[in-house]
């Protein structure tokens, strides 16, 4: 407001004050010019800050609710969406939001009040010359808001863009180890480069369609410039207006075309942040595919998991396992063996529910794994996947997981996981800092590590995909001892592609291709199946496997 109020101060000052030539007059005026320069400056400041406190508060809340929504999603969204994509959102996405609100809230109020301030002052200066000048307004407008809805789409690619850039990073971080070991650098900066050069291409894009806007805006607001100059000085030689007026309205001309540039910045600004703002909305707008059923609790029954002929396909691809039947009692233990894609790791995960089976049915303690809550179903369930990681915190830490187990059974789990041996003679034992990932292990220590988790508290469900591949046979023989010892009433579902790591199992499931192509003990399987024989064979070469 006090900016619109000083040059019609001015224009006051030099028509009417100074002709006057009364000292006093002028530097009275001229210090009410400078006290409200300075009032101008004081509330910028104020406005600015609360400005950055509301951006960045708003930012965080954003940020907040899309973590807990991703912590939420269940695995088949989070492969939609990919996992860079939504870090990209969580960081770069949320920015964009944080600029936006920020130039919104600075400049969306000023400009506008400047803008539709300074034409009304203008007006009461001289109206002639304020028409001259509104009647570029107009054609401004149309080709600003056209030019702003075709930047959503340029910013919305520019994001993807950004997603793959993330995606190239992640995956040379992770990869660090392969790439330098296959001499690899070169290649993956080459990848790199690429993906780089094609997010600053999107961005040119983007930038350059929307940059034609403040050009096109400085070059209708320079042609009315002109006009205003010639009419203007046509008009103070007619006698109609005086020079002080012309001061004071080529100065509110500055203002209007400065409030002009920042509605257009704003308007840059907006559709970016509208592309982001989409793309988080997408995320947070996700229903969850996996609908967890209502029961709070399961109650323990002598049939502990079954399978009636179920069938699976991942999104978009054919059947991943298919007509699978298999039940087992309470403390039982099934060992499920296969070619490398056969659908094991399906099994179990259809089991804690990271998937929804096609068609079949599950139960768990008797009722379809549907109708329980997502804690109760994950309750007393020990589980080793094969891809699951260790996090940058202490070995005790990664065991516990947040979880309250006594001391005594944490012990425990660590002598029946085979891990004391290697826990004992690191310096500070389970104190010991394992960083992102248990990288500072063995492959076989991290494995030890992951079982102590599965194996702690004795859980009443046992899974283990392919846990012990790491371990030597010896070590992993001692771990089937203890799981046969201490785990008597626990259900177990081994998978494992040694026959010596399942042959002690009650059942024995043998999959191909999805399909179950064996099904009983391994006497049975060994009589009769004879895939499986030949399996047996290709692994002991016909020497009976002796239990150590
Ligand atoms: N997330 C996924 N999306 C799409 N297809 C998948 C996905 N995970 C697995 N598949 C496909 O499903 C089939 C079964 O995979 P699964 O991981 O169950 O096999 P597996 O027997 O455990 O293999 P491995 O012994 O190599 O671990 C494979 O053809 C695989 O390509």
């Amino acid at each position: 407001m006090m900016e619109l109020v000083l040059p019609w101060t001015l224009a006051f000052i030099l028509d009417h004050v100074i002709p006057e030539k009364d000292p006093h007059k002028i530097l009275l005026w001229g210090g009410v010019m400078l006290a409200a320069s300075a009032f101008a400056l004081w509330a910028n400041v104020i406005a600015n800050r609360m400005v950055s406190r509301i951006a960045k508060d708003t930012t965080k809340n954003i940020r907040d609710d899309l973590f807990h929504k991703i912590s939420y999603l269940d695995t088949t969204q989070i492969e939609e969406v990919s996992v860079s994509s939504l870090v990209s959102r969580v960081t770069t996405d949320s920015y964009n939001i944080h600029l936006t609100l920020g130039v919104m809230m600075r400049m969306g109020i000023r400009a506008p009040i400047l803008l539709v301030g300074g034409i009304l002052i203008t007006t009461t200066l001289d109206p002639i010359l304020t028409l001259v000048l509104v009647a570029v307004m107009p054609i401004i407008f149309v080709m600003v808001t056209h030019i702003s809805k075709k930047g959503v789409p340029l910013f919305g690619k520019l994001q993807k863009q950004v997603d793959q850039l993330v995606l190239t990073v992640r995956e040379n971080v992770t990869g660090a180890r392969v790439i330098k070991a296959l001499s690899k650098e070169s290649f993956e900066r080459k990848r790199f480069e690429t993906v780089n050069q094609s997010l600053v291409n999107a961005e040119t894009k983007a930038n350059v369609t929307l940059a034609a806007s403040p050009a096109l805006l400085d070059l209708f607001l320079n042609l009315g410039l002109t006009l205003v100059i010639l009419v203007s000085a046509y008009r103070v030689n007619a006698g109609l207006t005086q020079p002080g007026v012309i001061v004071a309205f080529l100065t509110y001309f500055t203002i209007i075309l400065n409030a002009m540039l920042s509605i257009t910045r704003i308007f840059v600004l907006y559709s970016r942040g509208v592309a982001s703002a989409n793309r988080i909305d997408e995320v947070l707008r996700k229903k969850p595919a996996v609908v967890p059923g209502t029961l709070k609790q399961r109650t323990n029954n002598a049939t502990k998991l079954v399978f009636d002929d179920v069938t699976f396909a991942y999104p978009d691809s054919g059947p991943a396992i298919e007509h699978i039947s298999f039940s087992l009692a309470s403390g039982e233990t099934l060992g499920i063996m296969g070619a490398t894609g056969s659908g094991k790791t399906t099994i179990a995960s259809l089991i804690l529910r990271l998937y929804d089976r096609t068609s079949g049915q599950i139960l768990f303690d008797g009722q379809e794994i549907k109708h329980y809550s997502l804690d109760a179903l994950h309750q007393n369930i020990g589980a080793v996947l094969q891809k699951d990681i260790l996090f940058a915190d202490t070995i005790r830490e990664n065991i516990l997981f947040g979880r309250s187990f006594s001391e005594e059974q944490l012990q425990q789990a660590i002598d029946d996981a085979q891990a004391r041996e290697f826990i004992d003679k690191l310096p500070d034992g389970l104190n010991h800092h394992l960083e992102a990932k248990g990288q500072n292990l063995s492959g076989g220590q991290k494995q030890r590590v992951l079982l102590a988790r599965a194996l702690i508290g004795q859980p009443d469900v046992l899974i283990l995909d392919d846990s012990s591949s790491a371990l030597d046979y010896h070590t992993d023989a001692n771990l089937r001892k203890a799981l046969r010892t201490h785990f008597t009433s626990t259900t177990k579902l081994l998978i494992a592609q040694r026959i010596s790591s399942i042959q002690h199992a009650d059942k024995i499931l043998l999959l191909e291709k999805g399909k179950m192509i064996g099904y009983g003990t391994h006497e049975e399987l060994l009589a009769k199946n004879a895939t499986y024989q030949e399996i047996y064979q290709g692994q002991t070469g016909g020497n009976v496997l002796e239990e150590e």
